[in-house]
Parts: C-alpha cells; sequence; structure tokens
C-alpha cells in the first residue's frame, strides 16, 4: 500500500523565493511525523501546502489520493488542522468557540466537554478566548482540530507557547492521539520534542529537505564521537590526554571533556586512576545531526 501522505517534487514559491524547494517524501497511515528546521525554513509552507491552504506552484500532494487544495468534503472530514490561534472567533468562550466547530462539523455537544478536559481546559471553559494564556489558547486550537474526530491530524509548532509541565502533559496527548491510530504531522523547532515523539522526522532547511528518518537512525548514522565529562580537577588535561582511546581533550572552567570512539576502554582507564566521580557521558542527538547537516548554529 502506499503512503497515507504523498508529497511529489512539492515546489511552493513567495516571488522569488522558493519556500519549498522540489520536496517529496510519504507518510504512512498511522505514523507521527515530523517537520524539524529553524526559522524560515519552509515548514510552515509545507505542511499548509499539505493540509491544503496553499496551492503548488510545481509537484502534488495528496492525502489518501485526493489533492487537498480542493476542499472534497470527504477528505475535510477525515483532517484535522489546527489554526493559529489568532483565527479564533472573538468574544465567544473556550467552551462556545469549541461548540461552534462541533456544529459546524455535526457533531454533538458531548465532545466538546471530552475534549476540554482532554486538553485540560474545564477550569477555563467560560473564560473568553481573548483572556486564555498563549499555552491555553494553543492547546484550544488543538481541540478545535480534533472537535470532528480526524484521522489524520495536523500542528503547526504545538508546544511552542508551553510551559515545561504542559509541554510534557501535551506530549502524552499527542501520544495517545498516536496510539489510537491516528497519523499525526507536526512542525517543531525542538530537538527535543522531535526526538520524543516522532517516529519519522524529515529535517528541513531553504525549503529542501536535508534528512529523513527515525530519530534514533538519524543519530546512529552521524557516527560521532561519545563525550564524557568529567569534573575539571578530575585529572589533569595531560593525562587525560594519554589515556588510550581518547581522541581529544576540552578542558574549560567547570569541566573537562573528553572526546573519543572507544567510551569503554577510555571510562576503564578512568577507573583505574579513581576519576569518575561526577561523571556524565553525553552520546550524539538529534542536535548534533541538525548540525552537522546544516553547519551553523541552531536558531530556535
Ligand atoms: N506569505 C509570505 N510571503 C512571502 N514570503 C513568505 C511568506 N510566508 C513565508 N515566507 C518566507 O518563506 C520562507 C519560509 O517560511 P515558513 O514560514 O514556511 O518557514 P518556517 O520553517 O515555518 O519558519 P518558522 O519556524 O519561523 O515558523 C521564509 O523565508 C519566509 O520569510
Amino acid at each position: 500500500m502506499g503512503a497515507q501522505i504523498e508529497v511529489d517534487h512539492l515546489t511552493v514559491t513567495y516571488g522569488d523565493l522558493r519556500a519549498v524547494d522540489d520536496v517529496t517524501f510519504g507518510v504512512g497511515a498511522g505514523e507521527f511525523f515530523g517537520l524539524l528546521g529553524p526559522n524560515g525554513a519552509g515548514k510552515t509552507t509545507m505542511l499548509e501546502t499539505i493540509e491544503g491552504l496553499r496551492r503548488p506552484d510545481a509537484g502534488s500532494v495528496r492525502i489518501d489520493g485526493y489533492d487537498p487544495y480542493r476542499r472534497d468534503p470527504q477528505l475535510c472530514a477525515r483532517i484535522g488542522v489546527q489554526m493559529q490561534s489568532s483565527a479564533f472567533f472573538e468574544r465567544l468562550t473556550a467552551r462556545e468557540q469549541l461548540a461552534t466547530f462541533a456544529a459546524l462539523y455535526g457533531v454533538g455537544r458531548d465532545r466538546v466537554d471530552l475534549l476540554l478536559e482532554q486538553v485540560g481546559l474545564v477550569d477555563k471553559a467560560d473564560a473568553p478566548v481573548e483572556k486564555l494564556s498563549g499555552g491555553q489558547a494553543q492547546r484550544l486550537s488543538i481541540a478545535c482540530a480534533l472537535v470532528h474526530d480526524p484521522q489524520v491530524v495536523f500542528l503547526d509548532e504545538p508546544t511552542s507557547a508551553l510551559d515545561p509541565q504542559a509541554r510534557r502533559n501535551l506530549w502524552d496527548f499527542l501520544l495517545g492521539l498516536h496510539a489510537e491510530g491516528r497519523t499525526v504531522m507536526l512542525t517543531t523547532h525542538s530537538m527535543e520534542e522531535a526526538e520524543q515523539l516522532c517516529d519519522r522526522v524529515a529535517i528541513v532547511d531553504h525549503g529542501r529537505l536535508l534528512a529523513l528518518d527515525a530519530p534514533a537512525r538519524l543519530v546512529a548514522g552521524l557516527d560521532a564521537p561519545t563525550r564524557i565529562i568529567l569534573r575539571p580537577d578530575a585529572i589533569s588535561a595531560a593525562d587525560a590526554q594519554a589515556l588510550p582511546g581518547v581522541d581529544a581533550v576540552q578542558p574549560d572552567e567547570a569541566t573537562l571533556t573528553l572526546i573519543t570512539r572507544q567510551a569503554p576502554t577510555v571510562l576503564g582507564a578512568l577507573g583505574q586512576r579513581e576519576a569518575l566521580d561526577g561523571l556524565r557521558v553525553r552520546g550524539a542527538t538529534l542536535e548534533d545531526v541538525f548540525l552537522d547537516l546544516t553547519g551553523r548554529e541552531y536558531r530556535a
């Protein structure tokens, strides 16, 4: 069976700018898929075109075989799109906002209360949307996207305005959507979010796809060295450099970092010197993959 979402040589331009530049990939039914990239990479443009809000300048998008730009009612019933919270109906309460969406989709009001509970907004149900915090508004917009129980859910930076606790709660909620068998596609700046949530991640910059794979495979493919971080006084830099397996030593005021591709050997040697106290070991992360691909500092 083919992919549920098929993006084929997609190009979207704003004048001379190719915001999406000849991008091809597929997303399987039930997959949790992330578009990861810095500001201006083209994630939102890509997502909006896949959702059917923008027309491709070249190439095509299909969801379940439908062209989303044509807004076929059959397809609209199957996809949920998180809108920007600035697009709420004015002066409605959170509950009224959700109930309005439910009415538009012909969905019963019982689902409104269920969703308010699921996104943790029961306490704010009677607050006007203008009085919601950024994070609360973000959660309400996600609830609106889910009101008709769509099989495919699109989210644009769903956790960008959330504090760490609300963010974790929302991650659990999104993982729950995935566990129910839904396809979820989101954009994010956050490496951590991509690693925690996504089955596969597309790393995007300058409108192009730089890499696409499971986060763990992207990291493994990097073949990056391990960093062993010691207290500055654990061992002298010269002794550290002489240990078997150490490729480089980076001293600074707070730490002494040993860079190695033979971590067990180095750890053994440090153990013999009783220099393990307070040690931390850091392998490669998605951030290292990103920096390796883009060759520049990440602009979160
Ligand atoms: N309506 C528009 N008209 C002209 N240029 C645009 C428009 N929208 C976006 N752009 C430009 O297209 C490029 C891609 O923008 P886009 O919003 O898709 O990136 P993004 O990865 O979602 O960024 P962010 O993480 O900041 O939201 C940027 O250079 C941006 O300035």
